[in-house]
């Protein structure tokens, strides 16, 4: 099996191409297949060494891995030579209608009731009137002459599936400035890298149609070559995702501090009837099942995946975690903190609680009792039963309980309504700092 993932280097990835990058990855896991990386950079405005780079980037975060990299800008002289192979089969045929009079044609054909597809008005040229155009300074793009017959396919995730060619207008392959178009370039190229499968968003269907004409015209055996399309990812609110827009890039959610393994697992179950399980694609591709994905369009839901992130990071060891917290982080700080992290970068937050400075809050009407807080505070050493005992004194004392008891004291000593367990916390931030905090907290 071999397979590829093609994004174009237009932007940075976003979920929706996780989801095909990784599904591909599962698969060539899987079957001990090849995955190739393809970068179709072909649009050489919009393509950006960056974007490249980034590319690169976010599938080793995913902990995705290739057995080869391409680049199309690389393979220019395979597409000449694949474009030679169908004029001379007479498949590539030179046009030379500008814009406008495309734009014409098209509402011409719409006011008769025709669908507006290239009325092949060029193909009827004859040799004459080629050398004539050539000879006033014309330069022609060329299309591909499309079959008759309907293209059908069994799609891996959509089931049977055909596209009418005769619905579609002859695609460009080559602009009039020499250069190729993606549809082309992704035919040559797959033919020449013999790709088995192909792995991508549903918004190829159409493609696939047009691309298994050119592919059987290249000399290629349509038989020997699988599709599946995943329907596309949208935004939680069903709005489209786009490189070009910057939609929920990985690169963003690399910086918030997502875990690689929440994020693949979560993409990995999505639009299956399979529990989400954490991980890395090799930890998974045993489970996965690509007949299993849905063909409705799925939602990225941040707050499911957000529950994954947290149920690994109470799950994380020390050692596990230790290389991006803070430094003098203790292993009693993380089993501390972890389980009330949503995002590793947040136990940032809970080091200065511990061992740097908090925002001092105000408590209003709690002096009297701040003081006898301080009054009460056990001798050092402390460790996790200090709590219970500093609380229950001050409870004989205070005849406070429950609410009013705990909270003014989370508060003045982490300047937060909610946290980790204080009697956790309380050794960790030590006798003198709690004393600090506390009389800070009187005086405020
Ligand atoms: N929303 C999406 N959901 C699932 N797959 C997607 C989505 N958008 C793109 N893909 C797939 O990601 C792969 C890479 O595609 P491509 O680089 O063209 O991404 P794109 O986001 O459509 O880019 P651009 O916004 O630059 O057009 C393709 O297989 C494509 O089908």
């Amino acid at each position: 099996m071999k397979l590829r993932f093609a994004p174009s280097p237009t932007g940075w990835l976003h979920v929706g191409n996780a989801r095909i990058a990784i599904v591909n990855a599962l698969l060539a896991i899987q079957r001990k297949g090849q995955l190739i990386l393809r970068l179709d950079d072909t649009d050489t405005e919009r393509s950006r060494p960056e974007f490249a780079q980034g590319i690169e980037d976010d599938l080793r975060w995913l902990g995705i891995s290739w057995h080869s990299i391409q680049r199309q800008q690389d393979r220019t002289e395979r597409y000449a030579l694949a474009a030679e192979k169908l004029k001379k089969a007479g498949l590539l045929y030179p046009c030379f209608e500008t814009e406008e009079e495309l734009k014409f044609k098209r509402e011409q054909r719409l006011r008769q009731n025709k669908p507006p597809i290239y009325d092949r008005g060029s193909l009827k040229m004859t040799q004459e009137q080629f050398d004539r155009a050539i000879e006033n300074g014309k330069t022609p793009h060329w299309r591909f002459k499309l079959g008759q017959r309907p293209r059908r396919w069994d799609d891996g995730v959509l089931g049977e599936r055909q596209v009418k060619l005769t619905a579609i207008s002859d695609p460009v392959l080559v602009r009039a400035d020499g250069s190729y178009l993606y549809t082309f370039c992704s035919v040559v190229d797959d033919l020449e890298m013999g790709i088995t499968h192909i792995v991508r968003g549903e918004d190829h269907v159409t493609n696939t149609g047009v691309q298994l004409d050119i592919y059987e015209a290249l000399g290629g055996d349509p038989e020997r070559i699988g599709f599946a399309h995943l329907p596309l990812l949208t935004e939680a609110d069903g709005g489209p995702l786009s490189k070009r827009i910057g939609s929920l890039s990985l690169r963003q959610m690399r910086k918030d501090g997502v875990e690689p393994q929440a994020l693949v697992g979560y993409l990995a179950a999505l639009g299956t009837s399979q529990d989400p399980m954490p991980g890395l694609p090799v930890d998974l591709a045993k489970r996965f099942d690509i007949l299993a994905v849905s063909k409705s369009s799925a939602r990225f839901d941040a707050r499911q995946m957000l529950m994954m992130n947290k149920k690994l990071l109470h799950a994380m060891s020390f050692e596990d975690a230790r290389a991006r917290l803070p430094e003098g982080a203790t292993p009693e700080f993380w089993h501390a903190v972890r389980g009330n992290l949503d995002m590793l970068a947040e136990a940032r937050l809970w080091w200065d609680v511990v061992a740097g400075r908090i925002a001092p809050p105000l408590l209003e009407g709690e002096g009297e009792f701040l003081k006898m807080a301080l009054a009460t505070l056990p001798a050092a050493p402390w460790d996790t039963a200090t709590w219970s005992a500093w609380t229950e004194a001050l409870r004989g004392a205070t005849e406070r309980k429950g609410k009013a008891l705990f909270l003014p004291l989370r508060l003045a000593l982490t300047g937060e309504e909610h946290g980790p367990d204080m009697k956790e916390l309380l050794p960790l931030i030590g006798r003198e700092r709690v004393a600090e905090r506390l009389k800070l907290a009187v005086s405020a």
